[in-house]
């Protein structure tokens, strides 16, 4: 993984002392960056823009390139991720050298040789699911952010915001969490903030975590609400570039003050299902328990003889729209992943001849010409 040839330049590191001061690194860290010998410095990438990124690392947030070698290889800094930065004094600039591993990251579109998956933040502790009392309310959408979730390995935490609004809140908790299976499911108003300190388990010193849920939810009137009032979070911070020019940026990553990390990016708030298989199998455990029995071992559950999942939902132990839900998400997983595959243009003719097929199967059932 590591770069050796740029490694390996001998000398000793003046630098990684104060490692502590970014949060999240770990022993497992301090032990890959041990490789780097020379004028290179541990940072974490606090926000991405397109050839530069912002780096936090030790005392300081500095502004960074992506070395060349990297970007050949198509390894792409992501915020979260914590990188070797190699220090150009000589230049007055700094370069991403190597991403240290990942512990878990999130990421759109799916993985395989197609290579349309595109990593969004890397090592995120706890995705916080936002949602609200009223119409955002969606189980089908809290099913979806649930599998989204779980594919990160990230661990997925409900957040049920703007319950100043609503009579009845604990009926709104057990219907999600019904759905929600072990996540907790948790009340609360950022608004008039109460309910905020049942989070603080999910935001331990070095713990990161990002926010996930549509527009309107209150993502941003949390974050405040925890970074308390005096912090501007959404105004643009002029810095200077490498190449002298001045740029606005917004920052993406916000430490708390018990050394916990907020991280609120566009990309994670927009993510879509992705490459979500293993995701899909935790967010729908009681259908996948359900489904050891079935008679045959590539069971969809939509027709098959000696389907135990069709049983129990005609038992009334599985309800009918979580397996409709289950199996809408299963078909657009199999889309993306062929699609990434083989290349739309040839997915969308297979489409078209199994309609064809499909309705010829119809007219063959219904006698109709
Ligand atoms: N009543 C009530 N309103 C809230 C609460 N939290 C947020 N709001 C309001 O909901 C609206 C949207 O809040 P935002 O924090 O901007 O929502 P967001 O999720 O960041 O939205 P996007 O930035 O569009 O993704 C604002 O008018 C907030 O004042 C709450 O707990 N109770
Ligand atoms: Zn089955």
């Amino acid at each position: 993984m590591n770069n050796h040839s740029e490694a390996e330049t001998s000398g000793h590191n003046p630098v990684h002392s104060d490692t502590n001061t970014i949060p999240g690194w770990n022993e497992e860290l301090e032990l890959a960056f041990s490789a780097y010998k020379g004028s290179y410095t541990p940072g974490r990438v606090t926000s991405r823009h397109k050839t530069v990124c912002e780096v936090l690392v030790p005392g300081a947030v500095v502004q960074a390139g992506i070395s060349g070698a990297l970007q050949k290889i198509g390894k792409q800094p992501v915020v979260g991720d914590f990188v070797v930065l190699l220090d150009q004094p000589e230049l007055g600039s700094r370069m991403i050298v190597n991403i240290l591993p990942r512990r878990t990251y999130l990421s759109r579109g799916a993985a395989g040789n197609g290579g349309g998956e595109q990593v969004i933040a890397a090592n995120l502790d706890t995705i916080f699911i936002v949602t609200s009392v009223g119409k955002d309310l969606n189980l089908r959408r809290l099913e979806r952010y649930l599998t989204i979730v779980y594919s990160s390995g990230a661990r997925p935490v409900i957040l049920l915001n703007k319950i100043d609004l609503e009579d009845n809140p604990a009926r709104l908790v057990e219907k999600i969490q019904f759905i929600a299976g072990n996540v907790p499911v948790i009340p609360l108003s950022a608004l008039s903030k109460t309910g905020l300190d049942t989070l603080s388990p999910y935001l331990n010193p070095g713990e990161t975590v990002a926010l996930i849920g549509s527009s309107g939810v209150g993502k941003s009137t949390l974050i405040n609400a925890f970074l308390g009032e005096t912090v501007q979070r959404t105004s643009g911070i002029r810095e200077d570039d490498e190449k002298g020019r001045h740029t606005t940026t917004v920052r993406q990553m916000f430490p708390l003050p018990n050394g916990a990390v907020l991280i609120d990016n566009p990309g994670i708030r927009e993510i879509q299902l992705g490459d979500s298989a293993d995701g899909l199998e935790k967010a729908f455990s009681e259908i996948v328990d359900a489904a050891r029995n079935c008679k045959f071992k590539d069971c969809t559950h939509r027709d098959e003889p000696g389907c135990t999942v069709l049983k129990a939902v005609e038992d009334g132990l599985i309800p009918e729209e979580r397996l409709a839900s289950y199996h809408r998400l299963t078909d657009e997983l199999i889309f993306q992943t062929k699609k990434a595959e083989i290349g739309l243009k040839r997915l969308e003719k297979e489409r078209f001849k199994k309609i064809a097929v499909d309705i010829k199967k119809y007219k063959k059932f219904t006698g109709k010409p």
